[in-house]
């Protein structure tokens, strides 16, 4: 579903992300785990049509794209990013939120679908006409995934969605992006710091440190402490 070959990222002279290598199935969910600025972010938004300075190759489903802008749309591919208060316009309803992407696709049965999205992620109806800070951060963040579900994608680049939540809130968020993929089929790449976030949520991690890949592995290697690369035992150290 998502493919990476020998891809380079840069930003000006710097190149961030080395070399790197992935093949992630439909209906994954696949984490990049690794330190701060080691490149992780960078991924999703190449990825997302965000940065186009990269060499090598991406193949999003049936997209591919050499040396230049990926352009896997919105249908295809979403992102949900960490703060969801960022993420939303202040002056703008969930309703007008949700509405917005339905627009400008010309979707159909736009009621409907917004009804169905905001009972999929857990809001009920009352929820339509308030405004962001009318809202908690498990709110909003549930509205920001709801927004990323209008177009009823196949992927979700997920870039911390749950770190800027309150502990007892992560889990509902969490909950929530397990069941969603069960449901919809969804194929997830996601950034996180926390390891217990990928073990709950991911298939496979790649451990990444100054934009080079140290290790891939299945989640069970992460569950049994058993990450092999100097770099994933300092995580599971740390
Ligand atoms: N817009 C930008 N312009 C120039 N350099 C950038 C830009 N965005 C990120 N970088 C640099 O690229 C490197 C990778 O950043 P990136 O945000 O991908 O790391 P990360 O692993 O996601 O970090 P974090 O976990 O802190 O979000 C870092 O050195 C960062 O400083």
């Amino acid at each position: 579903m998502i493919r990476l070959d020998n891809l380079d990222i840069f930003y000006g002279e710097t190149r961030v992300v080395k070399g790197m290598n992935l093949d992630i199935a439909r209906g994954e969910s696949f984490a990049l785990v690794g330190e701060s600025g080691s490149g992780k972010s960078t991924v999703l938004k190449a990825l997302a049509g965000q940065v186009d300075s990269w060499t090598g190759k991406m193949t999003v489903a049936d997209k591919i794209a050499e040396n230049g802008k990926m352009r896997a749309g919105p249908r295809l591919m979403q992102m949900v990013f960490q703060d969801p208060y960022g993420s939303l316009h202040p002056r703008k309803t969930v309703h007008a939120t949700l509405m917005e992407p339905l627009q400008i696709h010309k979707m159909d049965r736009r009621e409907e679908r917004i009804s169905d999205v905001l009972q999929a992620v857990g809001l009920g109806a009352h929820f339509r006409f308030r405004l962001p800070h009318q809202l908690s951060g498990g709110q909003r963040q549930r509205v920001a995934i709801a927004r990323a579900l209008m177009l009823e994608p196949q992927i979700l680049l997920l870039d911390e969605p749950t770190s800027a939540l309150d502990v007892s809130v992560q889990a509902e968020i969490l909950n929530l992006l397990k069941s969603l993929r069960q449901s919809r089929g969804l194929t997830y790449l996601l950034v996180a710091h926390d390891l217990s976030v990928v073990s709950f949520l991911c298939d496979r991690l790649a451990v990444l440190r100054h934009g080079e890949v140290q290790e891939m592995a299945d989640v069970s290697a992460l569950k049994a402490r058993a990450l092999t690369s100097d770099y994933g035992q300092h995580l599971l150290a740390s």
